[in-house]
């Protein structure tokens, strides 16, 4: 069911920071920073050859990763994308195998522009899992 890896995501304390480390340090192609209302985040992206580094910073009150932060004070792996075909299809065999789809349930559209759905970290080895619809 789930393909490419589309992006690792990094919650970040400091955002201009995580840049200037991706940028200066690591001498990555890096994205201006994209707020994304929907999902409570201001988002960075990193382009690697192969997949993307996505830069997450908390962004208005109640922020996913606010929670997160405040038990990981330097910043950590936030979450992976794997990318899926049908998104809906892929929803429902995860919910008829016992996995918890977070929110309502329905996709909601994520930063690429595409349908994304998130999985409970405590399903999957303590890992949050997106898919996103390519
Ligand atoms: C724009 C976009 C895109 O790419 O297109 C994005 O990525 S938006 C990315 C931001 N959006 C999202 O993350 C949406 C989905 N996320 C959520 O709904 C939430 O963040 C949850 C995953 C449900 C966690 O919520 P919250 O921090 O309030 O829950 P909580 O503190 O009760 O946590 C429950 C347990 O899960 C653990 N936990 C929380 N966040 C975790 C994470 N990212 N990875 C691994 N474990 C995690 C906590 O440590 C805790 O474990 P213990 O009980 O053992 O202490
Ligand atoms: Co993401």
């Amino acid at each position: 069911m789930i393909g490419r890896l589309n992006h690792v995501a990094i919650a970040v304390p400091d955002l201009a920071e995580g840049i200037r480390l991706y940028r200066d340090v690591l001498g990555a192609k890096v994205s201006d920073p994209q707020d994304e209302p929907d999902h409570g985040v201001t988002v960075v992206f990193v382009e690697l050859p192969n997949t993307k580094i996505e830069l997450l910073y908390p962004l208005g009150e109640g922020s996913p990763i606010q929670g997160f932060l405040d038990k990981n004070t330097s910043g950590g792996i936030h979450h992976v994308c794997y990318e899926v075909e049908d998104i809906l299809a892929a929803r429902d065999q995860l919910l008829k195998n016992g996995a918890r789809v977070l929110g309502t349930g329905e996709p909601k559209i994520g930063a690429h522009g595409k349908p994304v759905l998130f999985l409970h970290p405590k399903d999957f080895n303590g890992t949050l899992v997106e898919l996103e619809q390519v």
